[in-house]
């Protein structure tokens, strides 16, 4: 198992005397003590829409938001990402969960064809923070999506950096998603490009930035990648988990994404949530084996398997 001690933890400067052994607090809890964080993103009833949670081979638990709650508090996981409308509705219910608000969204009906995208701020930092005392909830840390390249770039990259500012004064832990995206953007998941992403990610003093593995043509994804771990510098990097895939090929990229590429952990959501519950807890449980306890895919597999 991979660990860190307080003093390994580099405090962003703009974390107050006041708010730095929160800061520590959530830190440590946030990466379970080990500097890597497995974040279950339960964010997509905004993203997109009931698509994800309804249909053909997604089990019906899927379709009652509780079903991510449950996931969240009986499965092994870092934090649980998702709208603070949900976290109010449930989190009296599922007070042991670390939960990480979700402050901007938007929906996929709008296309990039259409229009280029725009999520704006739904909360600001001091109304978190009056939840997180209100509700008593482990409220750890917050997140925000930046279409990089969209036309709205410029709203988006100052509502992050003035979200990280002040969250960082309350001792909150920063998680940007950034995806290019837009009319501008040929290829989402150019290595490149990602890194470049990765890159303003630590501009605006996140602590951790989430980006779509990249893909490229005769290239292998891990090899690639460690152009944007790089880039990013004392900001951590993870990948967003994409569409259900094989369960085994799924733990296998993640265990390349970590021991080759460099990556700090993952955020996953629709390759936990869209299983029945006992599956999508043993995935949960498999992921973190990988992610904290620094175990094999064939450790993890067994795990999921329940052998
Ligand atoms: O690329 P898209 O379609 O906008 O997806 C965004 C969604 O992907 C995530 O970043 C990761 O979730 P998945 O693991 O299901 O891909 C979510 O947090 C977010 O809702």
């Amino acid at each position: 198992m991979v660990s860190i001690r307080e003093e390994d933890i580099k405090i962003p400067l703009d974390v107050p005397l006041a708010a730095r052994e929160t800061y520590i607090r959530n830190y440590m809890e946030i990466t379970r003590e080990t500097g890597r964080m497995m974040l279950f993103a339960g964010d997509q009833k905004v993203e997109h829409l009931n698509d994800d949670f309804f249909g053909e081979d997604i089990p019906e638990d899927d379709n009652d938001p509780e079903h991510l709650f449950r996931i969240a508090s009986k499965g092994k996981i870092g934090v649980f990402a998702t709208q603070l409308g949900l976290i109010a509705r449930y989190g009296m219910d599922y007070a042991d969960v670390p939960y990480l608000v979700k402050i901007n969204s938007k929906t996929n009906l709008v296309k990039t064809k259409q229009m280029d995208p725009f999520s704006n701020q739904l909360y600001d930092i001091e109304q978190i923070v009056e939840f997180r005392e209100n509700s008593g909830l482990k409220i750890l840390g917050i997140g925000y999506t930046i279409y990089l390249g969209s036309e709205f770039e410029a709203d988006m990259l100052n509502q992050a950096a003035q979200l990280i500012y002040n969250a960082h004064k309350h001792g909150l832990i920063t998680v940007l998603w950034i995806y290019p995206r837009g009319a501008a953007v040929a290829d989402e998941k150019d290595p490149h490009l990602i890194a470049g992403a990765t890159g303003v990610g630590a501009t605006l003093n996140a602590d951790f930035v989430k980006v779509n593995y990249p893909k490229k043509e005769g290239e292998k994804s891990e090899e690639v990648f460690k152009e944007a771990v790089l880039a990013a510098g004392r900001t951590k990097v993870v990948c967003a988990g994409g569409s259900s895939d094989d369960s085994a090929k799924f733990l296998e990229k993640l265990h390349k994404q970590i021991h080759i590429s460099g990556a700090q952990g993952n955020a996953t959501g629709r390759n936990v949530h869209q299983k029945s519950l006992d599956e999508a807890v043993r995935m949960c449980n498999a992921i973190y084996a990988i992610t904290i306890d620094d175990a094999s895919v064939d450790e993890a597999l067994k795990i999921y398997d329940n052998k």
